[in-house]
């Protein structure tokens, strides 16, 4: 665990829209699969498998019971995903999960209870660190959403280019924090806006909307909805739409559309960080989070 972390502290955005001075689109000829034609690569919560010859990795989560976004999540996502930006094998990217019903239930709500504020600190540090290299990647994104997507995991798919959810009306998506009596940050919230736009963010975000697959392709929080064993097929069938687009011109359109929105999170980045511990440690805020965790064992009982 040490070690994951001091790897994730080294991690950097380098390859992503935003290297280079903020110039969009630079990529390094670095391979770190080798040259097979299917590579892939297993850590304990997050599984990537890089097609070579179709150019599409998929990176799958796999930390059962729910894919929460806990250290050990955020640190093997920060790492898998950089290597892929380095790859040039590697053209688009697919998120979707390995546990059958969940896509991912958000931040792990055990790294926000109970701990010492410096792992508060760098939990969010991390989760900042996951959305800026979701948010800035230079790889096409597409979140293939099988199954709930709350909170956090809503943010992972609000940070792809393209959204595909299942059609199951217990695949609930949104930002559902002001149910835990926690609040979305900026981000999370300018996420939410870029996707949905204000008005429907504004109410969305105030009641912690669960939408229903259905909801949610009305309000375009995702993009598409098909049956449940087409998301991946669906996925990549649009993964190669997107590579019909020269690469250099899609990412420098993505860098113009997003970076306004990562500059503001980079310039903020500290004092957001400084808010969090802030919140997260009032004894208020832990007992709303304490009294969720018995709701959400309650609700399984
Ligand atoms: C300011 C900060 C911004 C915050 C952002 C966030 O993302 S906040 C996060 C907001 N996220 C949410 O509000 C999502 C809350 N979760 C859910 O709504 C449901 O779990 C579900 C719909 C994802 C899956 O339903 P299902 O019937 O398939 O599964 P189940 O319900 O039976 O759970 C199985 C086990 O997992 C446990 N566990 C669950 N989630 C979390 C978690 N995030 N963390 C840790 N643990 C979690 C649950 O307690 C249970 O443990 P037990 O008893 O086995 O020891």
């Amino acid at each position: 665990m040490a070690t994951l972390l001091r790897k994730a502290a080294r991690v950097s955005l380098s390859g992503s829209l935003l290297s280079a001075g903020g110039r969009p689109g630079r990529l390094y000829a670095l391979s770190y699969f080798g040259s097979n034609s299917r590579n892939s690569s297993t850590s304990s919560k997050v599984k990537v498998d890089l097609d070579n010859s179709s150019g599409i990795a998929v990176v799958k989560f796999q930390g059962p019971p729910v894919n929460s976004m806990g250290m050990d999540f955020l640190t093997e996502m920060a790492i898998g995903l950089d290597k892929l930006e380095l790859d040039k094998n590697c053209r688009g990217i697919i998120l979707t999960s390995a546990v059958p019903k969940v896509f991912s239930a958000g931040l792990d709500i055990m790294d926000m209870y109970g701990k010492t504020l410096e792992h508060y600190e760098l939990f969010w540090r991390s989760v900042q660190d996951l959305w800026l290299k979701l948010y800035s990647s230079s790889k096409i994104m597409i979140a293939a959403i099988n199954g709930a997507s709350p909170a956090g995991g809503c943010l992972m798919a609000l940070s792809c280019d393209y959204r595909i959810l299942a059609d199951n009306p217990r695949y609930k998506i949104g930002l559902n924090e002001a149910q835990l009596g926690i609040v979305a940050p900026f981000w999370f919230k300018d996420s939410m806006v870029n996707t949905v736009g204000y008005r429907i963010a504004e109410e969305s975000i105030q009641f912690g909307v669960m939408y229903s697959p259905a909801d949610a392709l009305k309000i375009g929080l995702v993009d598409q909805v098909v049956p449940e064993d087409k998301v991946l097929s669906t996925a990549k069938e649009k993964m190669e739409k997107w590579f019909d687009i020269p690469d250099h011109a899609r990412q420098i359109s993505k860098s113009m559309m997003r970076k306004p929105t990562i500059d503001r999170m980079l310039a903020n980045r500290e004092t957001d960080i400084k808010n969090f511990v802030g919140f997260i440690s009032k004894d208020s805020i832990q007992k709303s989070l304490e009294m969720y965790m018995a709701m959400l064992k309650m609700k399984k009982g």
